[in-house]
């Protein structure tokens, strides 16, 4: 059955509408039909109701046809509006057609108003039913449109037949292009991949294509515009033709970096979780352990399951500091995080520092969903500050304390002997000749003497006193508490005592050493730490300088001394600069034809406009400073010239003897520097006789042999030098490549009446004869000296019986007088 439709008649005769009422509805059209006379009653006609149709008469009265018209297409394009009139003629007709009138039939003749009402209906249900279509269409693209910008994602699409591609704007602006910037082609896609992903992604989608599957879904790496990578990831949709070959491919980007990287960053979390050297756990809001890493298992001994919901402070060391405890958790709720030192305890009981740190980690509003605690174990690094403090503060060899820590016990000394109103006293040794030890029988023999000497120091001292060691052969002791001078004296003459009993070292060679103490005391001799130190150590100087192993108490002369001392070193060393020295030459005088056998070259420090000074008051300076080695060089050079121009000049010398300190003796390159001052000057070899001393051929030990054979191939002459006053014996010297013997003039001086003297000298005489050495005797300064000496046999002699040291001038006018006419 026909469903009823609503028409809207227009119509100014009632009558006229009634007919056309009739009509449709005897003509079979279940049509409700309302009439409008008026504008008025159209607008509100088509306000209320749902028309499918509308009729109407070309002239009613007071309403435009055409206006009306073009009112109600306005409103609903699709409603047929029928013309149905008596008064129309046919152009008009064609007209009103053209703009939109569905029909035109005669009042007269409703013949073909029902069919033309059917047809109008079906074409518009047409039209409405394609403009829904359309509508629909319209708001699935939209919805489409939506979702993709919804989701962000890109979408792309490929016909595979003609292989052309679409990129949605955002599939390009996800790789930073704008519109128009990238070629709608598949090689678009394949260019920007990541080099390291374009073969295998490349080689997925081939399979893809050749197989059955109608899904997938890649990942790759694509090249964003502004440099940089990103991730995507693609799902897509393939869609075959009737023959099931593929036709078309379509899918869509998403962009993964984000995830990616948090993926990323995630794992790299777990890993450094997992690897850290350092305890890490996780407490849950609760209080319980949520989990901890294996770190935590290693530094604390606990395995993680017998950590898990247990509250943390089953770790600390003194489990009754709850309130240690508390005070951590409550500054963590308040400032989000604590740290600092706690002592814990490892399972097995063992107590160790550690450096907690406990932070609070939040969601995105900040409220804490977990707390994160992280220690590492300080008792290595405890132990190693410790070490490094004791190193810092002591003496690697002995274990004493050095010289910080010495200089801050003394100042802590210092104000409790204020407090007190006591005296406190420092005493500085110095071990005598020490070198020697250290030369001769090797640093390690060296290194156990001074430890044996810092074990019986320390038993000697009181329990209050310290001792330092300052590096060499250097100990200090504060002695805190003496009543007066002479307490100290006796201390200082204890060290001396305990140091000088004999040592057997481990390879059983037995060492004898002696030492000097300088003495400084507080308040007496200075207020500070430093000054009383320096004070002692001026001390000990003068010690030695008044003939070693004996005590020295400081005096301010001390200090005039010391300063003078050091004017003394800038002087010798502006004196080298400016060629101050000079050479005086004394005689050597043999005792068998009475002739002048050679000559002693002696050094003389002349300052300008100032008196001469003795070698006695800067040699040892030199030796000290090292200055020694350069003006022993000069003296070597100037004696040889000197000897050179005299032997030119046809003076009737055998040899110039030179004293060669220690340190010159020591020179690696000695033999070079000879023979080159000798070819320099042209002096023979055999014209030159090198003094040394006792002491400096024993510190050189075996190869004070090697270095001396080395000196008498070139055919230079060798003397010892003040024999007898060291500790050789000539035996020992009897290893030596030596020539001549020069007794000391200590021995000479009280000959022929002191026995002892006498007796000595005879000895010296007769043993250097069976040695067959020659011997010179030094220090000749009256005839029966001369007597003695040549009655005993002695080859020759030195003093000022013949002549004292003379400058190179006078020494020539010497010799003239010598010669006589
Ligand atoms: N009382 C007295 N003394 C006499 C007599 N005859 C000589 N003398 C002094 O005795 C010293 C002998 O020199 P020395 O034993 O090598 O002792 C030397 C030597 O050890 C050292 N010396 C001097 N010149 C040099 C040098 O060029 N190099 C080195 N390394 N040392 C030197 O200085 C020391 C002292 O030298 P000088 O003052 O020149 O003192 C000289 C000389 O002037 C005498 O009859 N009676």
């Amino acid at each position: 059955m026909e469903t009823s439709i609503n028409i809207l008649i227009i119509e100014d005769v009632r009558a006229d509408f009634l007919m056309v009422e009739r009509h449709l509805h005897r003509n079979g059209l279940a049509a409700r039909c309302s009439w409008a006379v008026n504008a008025v009653e159209i607008a509100a006609a088509l306000e209320r109701g749902k028309w499918d149709l509308v009729l109407s008469d070309y002239n009613v009265p007071g309403l435009d046809f055409h206006e009306n018209l073009a009112h109600i297409r306005g409103r609903f394009p699709n409603l047929p509006v029928l013309l149905v009139s008596g008064s129309v003629g046919e152009e008009e007709a064609v007209e009103l057609l053209k703009i939109g009138t569905w029909d035109f039939v005669l009042k007269d003749n409703l013949t073909r108003l029902v069919p033309s009402v059917r047809r109008a209906l079906a074409e518009a249900a047409e039209r409405e039913a394609l403009r829904l279509a359309e509508e629909g269409l319209r708001l699935s693209e939209e919805r489409f449109q939506l979702a993709m910008r919804g989701a962000n994602d890109g979408l792309w699409d490929w016909n595979l037949k003609s292989n052309q591609v679409y990129f949605s704007p955002r599939w390009k602006g996800m790789l930073g292009y704008g519109e128009g910037e990238l070629e709608a082609s598949p090689f678009t896609w394949v260019n920007l991949l990541h080099p390291d992903d374009r073969l295998p992604t490349q080689a997925r989608m081939g399979e893809f294509l050749k197989g059955g599957d109608d899904r997938i879904e890649l990942q790759f790496r694509m090249r964003h515009k502004g440099g940089g990578d990103r991730y995507i990831r693609a799902p897509a949709f393939l869609t075959r033709d009737a023959q099931g070959r593929p036709e078309r491919l379509v899918g869509t980007h998403i962009d993964i970096t984000e995830a990616k990287e948090a993926e990323t960053s995630l794992r790299q979390a777990a890993a450094v979780f997992t690897s850290t050297l350092e305890a890490v756990f996780v407490i849950g809001l609760g209080g319980g352990i949520l989990a901890v890493n294996p770190a935590f298992s290693t530094i604390s001994e606990y395995p993680e399951g017998e950590v898990l919901s247990r509250g943390m402070d089953f770790l600390l060391a003194n489990q009754d500091d709850r309130a240690f405890h508390q005070a951590i958790w409550q500054a963590v709720r308040e400032n989000g995080a604590w740290q600092g030192e706690v002592s814990f305890r490892r399972r097995g009981g063992d107590a160790f520092p550690a450096w907690l740190g406990i932070t609070s980690v939040g969601d995105e509003k900040g409220e804490p969903i977990n707390y994160v605690g992280v220690f590492t174990d300080l008792s290595r690094l405890k132990h190693s500050e410790a070490k490094l403090q004791h190193l810092a503060h002591h003496d690697p060899l002995t274990g004493l304390p050095n010289r910080v820590l010495l200089q801050l016990r003394l100042e802590h000394a210092l104000d409790r002997s204020r407090r007190d109103g006591r005296r406190c006293a420092v005493l500085f040794l110095d071990l005598d000749h020490f070198k020697v030890v250290n030369d001769s029988l090797g640093h390690d023999a060296g290194d156990e003497v001074l430890q044996v000497i810092g074990h019986r120091l320390r038993d000697q001292m009181g329990e209050a006193d310290t001792l330092a060691r300052l590096g060499g052969d250097e100990f200090v002791m504060v002695v805190e508490t003496v009543a007066q001078a002479e307490d100290a004296a006796s201390i200082a003459q204890a060290m001396i005592d305990v140091v000088g009993t004999p040592y057997r070292l481990n390879d059983s060679h037995e060492v004898s050493l002696r030492a000097s103490v300088g003495v400084s005391l507080f308040p007496d001799d200075g207020e500070g730490a430093d000054q009383l130190i320096q004070n002692a150590d001026t001390a000990v100087h003068q010690a030695k300088q008044e003939g070693r192993n004996g005590y020295r108490f400081y005096t301010r002369s001390l200090t005039e001394k010391a300063n003078r001392r050091l004017e003394m070193e800038a002087g010798l060393r502006r004196a080298l600069d400016l060629r101050e020295f000079v050479l005086h030459y004394q005689p050597l005088i043999s005792l068998t034809g009475g002739r002048v056998e050679g000559v002693e070259a002696l050094v003389r420090w002349q300052p300008p406009g100032r008196e001469i000074i003795s070698p006695y008051h800067f040699i040892p300076l030199a030796e000290e400073t090292g200055l020694i080695v350069a003006l022993g060089d000069w003296v070597l050079q100037e004696a040889c010239t000197q000897m050179k121009s005299w032997l030119d000049l046809g003076l009737r010398l055998d040899k110039v003897a030179v004293n060669l300190s220690a340190q010159q003796f020591r020179l690696s390159y000695l033999q070079e520097r000879i023979r080159d001052i000798l070819s320099e000057s042209g002096l023979p070899p055999c014209r030159l006789e090198l003094e040394l001393t006792e002491t400096t051929i024993m510190a050189r030990g075996d190869e004070a042999g090697i270095q001396m054979a080395a000196l008498k191939d070139q055919g230079v002459h060798l003397s010892i030098d003040d024999f007898g006053t060291g500790y050789s014996s000539l035996a020992y010297l009897r290893r030596f490549p030596l020539d001549k013997l020069k007794i000391d003039q200590s021995f000479v001086r009280d000959i022929p009446h002191d026995e002892g003297a006498a007796e000595i000298t005879s000895t010296i005489i007769a043993m250097a004869k069976n040695l067959k050495l020659s011997v010179l005797a030094e220090g000749v300064e009256t005839p029966e000296q001369l007597d003695f000496l040549t009655g005993r046999g002695c080859d020759s002699c030195q003093g000022f019986f013949f002549s004292r040291p003379l400058a190179a001038d006078d020494f020539r006018h010497w010799m003239d007088r010598a010669a006589g006419p």
